[in-house]
């Protein structure tokens, strides 16, 4: 059903209608392609998504129906109200399966382009599978909206659980290889534990942290300060980590909501019994929120920003 991107009649520029968005300032291009009419070669993704020359983000979105892909023939096999598909590219091109913070904007967005009204819940299909989202309160007041990311799992099984480590990561700025645990959330992550805030400061993010072994597809890395526990207003006890980032197919951005429940969950994980379902991940960009669900399921709530519309010339951006 993908056609052509799209063609400039005689003696016209070729346009594309564009929004930005972010979630605590992981950052995107989003494009609606309800018709399923755009051809999302790597190229147009890395000139949007290019800072200086393009529109700028960390990743591209497209709203395409399910119908119009083959993985959403998947979703909607097992969740035929999952109308909308969320399309989603890295910066450099490459394809990604999820996007937690993405798939917040996305809803986001859905609501401004009238496709969903806010109300109950909304299922999102993605490469990772079925999202469902909702609207909630922030603890400020303010609206979140919190989305059901499915199950989690250890790639490294039951002894990466006991051990709480199945590989280790080299970043510069560290003076030695840090013990690491693997987290998939339908894209794969590998956490590891800080000894404090300075040291998170101090870690060069500007090249890619060197993981062994390393996942087949690659890696998102998350570096990690578990910061303590307090209780909530509703008298829960809720976790605090500190994170920082570095995206596979992006470099270090200012948030990660994928990442943001892979830290919590192996922080979780090394606290072994009796530590809290619930935990506010801060990062560069802002804090969201992660909960273990007692189903296997993880939710990520936290916010969605939509912050300008526009027309981008294809032909000044050089796709
Ligand atoms: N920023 C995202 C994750 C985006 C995909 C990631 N770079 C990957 O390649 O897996 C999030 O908020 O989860």
């Amino acid at each position: 059903m993908t056609t052509t991107a799209p063609a400039a009649a005689p003696g016209r520029t070729a346009t594309l209608r564009v929004t930005k968005g972010h979630g605590t300032q992981n950052d995107f291009v989003l494009l609606d392609d309800r018709d399923a009419a755009l051809d999302l070669t790597p190229e147009l993704v890395r000139a949007l998504a290019d800072r200086r020359a393009g529109v700028g983000g960390d990743g591209v979105i497209r709203v395409v129906p399910s119908t119009a892909l083959p993985e959403g023939a998947d979703v909607l096999a097992v969740e035929p109200a999952a109308a909308w598909f969320m399309d989603y590219r890295n910066a450099d091109g490459s394809v990604a399966e999820m996007c937690g913070n993405g798939v917040r904007v996305f809803a986001r967005f859905l609501e401004q382009l009238g496709l969903w009204d806010g109300a109950g819940e909304l299922p999102v299909g993605t490469r990772a599978g079925v999202v469902r989202l909702r609207r909630v309160p922030a603890p400020d007041g303010t609206r979140w909206y919190a989305a059901d990311m499915g199950r989690w799992h250890l790639p490294g099984g039951q002894r990466a659980a006991d051990d709480g480590f199945d590989s280790e990561v080299e970043v510069a700025g560290l003076d030695v290889a840090r013990p690491a645990l693997s987290v998939d959330l339908g894209n794969p992550h590998t956490v590891i534990a800080l000894r404090d805030e300075d040291e998170l400061r101090a870690v060069d993010l500007t090249r890619a942290p060197q993981v062994s072994p390393l996942p087949p597809h690659g890696t998102n890395v998350e570096l990690v300060v578990p910061l303590g526990e307090s209780t909530d207003a509703d008298g829960r006890t809720v976790g605090r980590v500190r994170m920082r980032v570095h995206e596979r197919g992006v470099g270090e951005t200012r948030s990660c909501g994928t990442g943001a429940c892979a830290a919590a969950l192996a922080v979780r994980t090394w606290a072994g019994a009796g530590a809290p379902d619930v935990w506010f991940v801060e990062v560069p960009g802002g804090t969201v929120r992660v909960t273990s669900l007692p189903d296997g399921h993880v939710e990520l709530a936290g916010p969605a920003v939509l912050v300008a519309d526009g027309s981008v010339d294809l032909a000044a951006i050089g796709a």
